[in-house]
């Protein structure tokens, strides 16, 4: 074989072990957070969003008693998993209370403090765990935080704002020491913004290293325009982390 195609092959084979260890990874933590969490009288559900959540839909629509709950979404990737996994679909507007909510994170701390937005549902995101008795992490091992927030996930904290603000907010966090603030663009799909499911912007926020993320948190909220922040702070009881080695690990309150 020509040198050039071998290596090309090789680095192939390598990029799909690295993925299939990832997607085993996020399926193993999401199969067993269900399995240890999801309790029979269990009635309201949340289900979050990303690429570890769908293990989870796809787990609890495994279950035998799917009719005597009911699933709530955080935005239409999370409606269309509930959907299609045969679940019951509720509103959080019928079901304020929920029971347990599920969803993955971008980064989580020993604090179990999460940067969640990186999938742009945020807001619905934190809505449905603030509403819930118990929430619960699904993450695989890229999420763990070494020391504080914004160490591991770098592309900046999530923000979502209403969309004529983006500019006062971008200067207000430019004033509070963001070292970049980028309004997310929808990319090659999209020409121009990111607008989410609640029909506004997203402005990712750069801090470096967080030293005190619920001082961060309070701050960001405060400013006008500032629909809700990616800072989960002290929301989540336990995080279940998929390992590289096929071993889920569990970090609890
Ligand atoms: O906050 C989120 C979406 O806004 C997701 O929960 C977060 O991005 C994790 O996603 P994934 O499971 O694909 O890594």
């Amino acid at each position: 074989m020509m040198l050039k195609t071998w290596i090309r092959k090789s680095v192939t084979r390598q990029m799909t072990t690295i993925g299939n260890k990832v997607e085993a990874a996020k399926m193993a933590a999401a199969f067993r957070a269900v399995d240890e969490n999801l309790k029979p009288n269990d009635r309201i559900i949340g289900i979050g969003s990303g690429s570890t959540v769908v293990h989870v839909a796809e787990r609890i629509g495994q279950s035998s008693n799917k009719d005597s709950f009911t699933c709530i979404a955080t935005g239409f990737q999370s409606k269309e998993l509930i959907i299609s996994n045969g679940l019951r679909l509720g509103s959080i507007e019928q079901f304020p209370k929920v029971d347990i909510a599920f969803d993955g994170a971008d980064e989580v701390d020993s604090k179990l403090n999460l940067i969640k937005g990186g999938g742009a549902c945020l807001f619905q995101e934190k809505l449905v765990a603030s509403a819930a008795s118990k929430f619960v992490v699904v993450a695989d091992y890229r999420k763990k935080s070494p020391s504080t927030l914004g160490v591991q996930w770098t592309k900046g904290v999530p923000i979502e704002i209403v969309p004529n603000s983006y500019a006062k907010v971008t200067r207000d966090l430019q004033e509070m020491g963001a070292k970049s603030v980028i309004l997310r663009q929808g990319g090659s799909a999209k020409a121009g913004p990111v607008v989410t499911d609640n029909n506004n912007f997203l402005i990712d926020a750069d801090f470096g290293a967080i030293e005190d993320a619920e001082k961060l948190h309070s701050s960001i909220k405060q400013l006008v325009g500032v629909v809700e922040v990616g800072l989960f702070i002290q929301m989540a009881d336990q995080s279940y982390f998929g390992e590289e080695s096929g071993e889920v690990s569990i970090w609890s309150k």
